[in-house]
């Protein structure tokens, strides 16, 4: 006899725990299933100790600061080990509290995997069958492994926060986020970094920007090898060489890290045993609200393949969960104007429509309206690298239809904004705030 419940959640991530948590908080009975830690990707190896390192590489930019200020003996280098234990204890804690949160509210977990045997039903690995009228799936998706020779000898993102050292020479191929965020961090912290990039990094990023972000990458020490086609890894010694057939070779490297974005976790689920439907990368298909081509059964998060981000995972849930338990009928979450920071260095912010997308949809009636300083902190340190901010407009009233900031700061600037974007802010209600004086953010609501 299978166990019954009113909802099944697949996967204990960012997604599937919101959705949990919002389900039971209506009165469903819940059952989560997860073989892994709580908490998924983004806790455990991706948003929490990735914002870590980077909390750490700004210690360590400032310190570079510190000595034109005029502090005496501030310097030092990061002691990696002592570091990756004070992230493990804080990442512990997080976990601990969802599992208390669980437990309080009646959600039963189950640290196994699941697959389906029917539309309704789903099997653990220990031979155990639940069974639900309304199933989610929420696995998430894992770094990409393509078969390249020599893909062993480096490692993914993953393995990045598993290092007992920080590596002296690392290369790393790839041009997303992951790529951009490592190469900055790992600078920071001291390594010689060369960032291979196939075609132009943070292609979905608006372009002058990206191009600023570059310079300052390169003013940092991190090579950029852009137009590389890596195409296998070879062991020389104790090293690592690359080959590229753009080229030649690019190394040796200590170490190698392989950031070409992720695949999605759907070929265990026995998908076919319920109908649902993939797409040939083998994402879950979705409707605009979650629901899959079966009834009964939705999808969310990074399995879906739609914006792969943490805050995306749970805003899906959390409405999902409104809608099938909550009553409103309503609740569904859009994707539109969704803000996002890459926390690159220095961090870089998004909301809406870069300039180019602006040109393409809207035309002439499209204004920017562009502000490039260097910030305080930086000048005052001798240091002559510049913020860039956009604002990208659009029609006779000059709706803001993107924010796009480059600089110290950026990363809890772009909060504010994304709300007045949201809500369809015009250039002149920017412009009719006060500024806050003085700080970089003021340069948004004082462009003309
Ligand atoms: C290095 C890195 C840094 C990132 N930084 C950021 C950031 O700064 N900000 C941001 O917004 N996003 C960031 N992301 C993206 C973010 O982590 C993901 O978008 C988010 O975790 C997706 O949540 P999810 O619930 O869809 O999947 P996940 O968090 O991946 O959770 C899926 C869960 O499903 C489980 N699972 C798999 N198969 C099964 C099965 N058969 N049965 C049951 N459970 C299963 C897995 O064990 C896993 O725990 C980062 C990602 C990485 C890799
Ligand atoms: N700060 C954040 O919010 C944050 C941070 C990290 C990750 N994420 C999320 O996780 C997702 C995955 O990150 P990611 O960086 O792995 O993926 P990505 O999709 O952002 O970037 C993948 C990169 O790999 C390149 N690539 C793919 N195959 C290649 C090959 N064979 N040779 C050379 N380059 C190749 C692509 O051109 C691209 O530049 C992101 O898209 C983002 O949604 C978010």
């Amino acid at each position: 006899m299978a166990d019954t419940y009113d909802l099944i959640v697949l996967g204990a991530g960012s997604g599937g725990l919101a959705m949990a948590f919002r389900a039971a908080r209506h009165g469903a009975r819940v059952a989560l299933l997860d073989p892994g830690a709580l908490g998924g990707t983004c806790v455990n190896v991706g948003c929490v100790p990735k914002k870590s390192l980077w909390f750490a590489a700004q210690i360590a930019h400032s310190l570079q600061l510190a000595g034109p200020y005029g502090f005496e003996g501030v310097a030092g280098r990061l002691d990696w080990e002592h570091f990756r234990q004070r992230r493990l204890a804080y990442i512990d804690g997080i976990k601990q509290r969802y599992e208390e949160r669980l437990a309080a509210a009646g959600v039963q977990w189950l640290r196994e995997a699941g697959r389906f045997v029917a539309a309704d039903t789903v099997a653990t690995e220990s031979g155990a069958e639940l069974r639900a009228p309304q199933i989610v799936i929420a696995t998430g998706a894992r770094p990409q492994r393509p078969p390249l020779p020599g893909f062993e000898l480096g490692l993914v993102s993953d393995d990045m926060f598993a290092l007992r050292e920080l590596p002296r020479h690392v290369g790393i191929v790839g041009g997303g986020y992951i790529a951009v965020e490592f190469a900055g961090l790992l600078r920071a912290l001291g390594s010689e970094v060369t960032l291979h990039v196939r075609e132009r990094m943070l292609r979905t990023f608006d372009r002058e920007l990206v191009d600023s972000l570059e310079e300052h990458m390169r003013t940092q020490g991190i090579t950029l090898a852009t137009g590389a086609r890596i195409s296998a890894a070879r062991r020389e010694g104790d090293a690592i060489v690359l080959d590229d057939d753009s080229c030649g070779e690019r190394g040796p490297y200590d170490a190698v890290l392989w950031a070409l974005g992720r695949v999605p976790n759907t070929e265990r689920l026995d998908l076919d045993a319920a109908g649902v439907q993939c797409d040939v990368l083998g994402h879950v298909v979705t409707d605009p609200w979650q629901n899959t081509n079966v009834p009964g059964i939705a999808a969310l998060g990074d399995v879906t393949g739609r914006l792969a981000l943490t805050p995306v995972a749970v805003a899906a849930g959390r409405r999902l969960a409104d809608r099938w338990f909550g009553g409103r009928n309503e609740a569904r979450l859009d994707y539109d104007d969704v803000p996002s920071v890459v926390f690159s260095e220095p961090p870089l912010g998004a909301v809406g429509l870069t300039e180019a997308q602006a040109r393409a949809k809207f035309g002439d009636s499209v204004r920017v309206y562009r502000s490039r300083f260097t910030p305080m902190q930086w000048a005052l340190a001798g240091q002559h690298g510049q913020t860039l901010m956009k604002l990208v407009c659009v029609g006779d009233d000059e709706r803001v239809a993107g924010v796009h900031v480059l600089g110290p700061g950026a990363d809890e600037m772009l909060q504010g904004f994304a709300v007045a974007v949201k809500m369809g802010a015009c250039k002149r209600d920017l412009d009719a705030t006060v500024a806050i004086h003085p700080s970089s953010g003021e340069e948004l609501v004082l462009m003309s």
